[in-house]
């Protein structure tokens, strides 16, 4: 496959037109002080990768970006759309390969790859398949970034993530599941659609709200995603900035607090096995920084246990 670059080649006497523009300053050349290019790789171009990917470029989050699928046709279309928008965009260096060599030296690889679901498919089988998705995936992701963090967005997103960091090697703190930032964000929206607000003032604070009202934006919340696949067939623009969220707190160390899938191990008392969870954790440049204490009931509690157990069981029947 024709291997992208963004750099155009000028004929076969190789012209060198820069030179022709610009005459160079002595003492000019890159020095090690020269800082180092950020560099994000998205695995899988459908509606999320792509997504991801233009947020990516138009909050200028990174200097290169790395498209990876297994469809060269689909890939390559992709990344010439992405890359006609150079004109408008800050500049970013986009690369495009079914070859992982491309992803060499990434800070993030964001993995959004997932098989489909067969009509009448059972979703233990959906998960088996995606396994063996990520058994081609994680692990050259590893071995060409062995310093990047792993975000996974494909669903079921809590147990990817665990095979994620399994298959990687990598400690837990470097493999976060994009979680439940986006089921968050759909709830702020909901709050501040029903107060009349800005959503990003909605925080996380007790107000009284009154019950019924709290339980139908609850019930919403839940809904959201299925309401949005009914009607167009899949979500990609919320996810997108969900993860463009969560690459700039990583990336630029902002250390804000995230619902993200961490290793819940040890956590709101949960001791009984390893096991990807969503939890409010501090994220920054090395990735997981912490997990916030925040107060729960023992309803709540026993929820969260309840959820450990039932990934737990999935887990024991995956074989990684
Ligand atoms: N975590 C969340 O909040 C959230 C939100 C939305 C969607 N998702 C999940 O994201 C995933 C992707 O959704 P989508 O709508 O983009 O699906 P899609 O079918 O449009 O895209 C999936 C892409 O993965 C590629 N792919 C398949 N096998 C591959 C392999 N071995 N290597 C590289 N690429 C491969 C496909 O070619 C395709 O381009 C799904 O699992 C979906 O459930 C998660």
């Amino acid at each position: 496959m024709h291997k992208s670059s963004s750099a155009a080649s000028f004929g076969p006497g190789g012209l060198d037109l820069s030179k022709a523009f610009f005459t160079p300053i002595s003492g000019g050349a890159p020095s090690s002080a020269t800082k180092r290019p950020t560099k994000i790789t998205v695995v899988g171009v459908g509606n999320v990768g792509m997504a991801i990917a233009q947020t990516i470029l138009t909050q200028d989050l990174a200097d290169e970006l790395a498209l990876i699928d297994a469809k060269e046709d689909k890939l390559r279309g992709e990344m010439l759309d992405l890359q006609h928008a150079a004109a408008f965009l800050p500049r970013t260096k986009i690369h495009a390969s079914i070859d992982y060599a491309i992803t060499a030296n990434s800070d993030l690889c964001i993995v959004t790859a997932g098989a489909r679901q067969n009509p009448g498919e059972s979703r233990l089988n959906l998960l088996q398949r995606n396994v063996a998705l990520f058994k081609h995936i994680v692990p050259p992701l590893a071995k060409y970034s062995p310093d990047c963090i792993i975000m996974v967005v494909s669903n079921p997103v809590d147990v990817l993530t665990y095979v994620a960091w399994r298959l990687s090697g990598f400690p837990a703190n470097r493999v976060i599941g994009s979680g439940t930032n986006l089921d968050s964000s759909r709830f702020r929206f909901l709050i501040a659609d029903h107060l009349d607000v800005n959503a990003q003032d909605v925080q996380r604070q007790q107000i009284a709200y009154e019950k019924e009202t709290l339980e139908n934006i609850h019930k919403e919340v839940v809904q959201s995603a299925y309401e949005v696949i009914r009607l167009k067939g899949y979500t990609s623009w919320a996810i997108g900035y969900s993860v463009a969220s969560l690459a700039r707190t990583l990336l630029r160390d902002q250390r804000r607090i995230h619902p993200v899938s961490v290793l819940a191990k040890g956590f709101y008392d949960i001791d009984g096995g390893e096991v990807f969870l969503s939890l409010p954790a501090q994220l920054g440049r090395n990735g997981v920084l912490g997990v916030a204490n925040v107060h729960l009931t023992d309803e709540e509690t026993q929820q969260l246990r309840n959820s450990a157990k039932t990934i737990l069981e999935v887990q024991s029947q995956l074989g990684v």
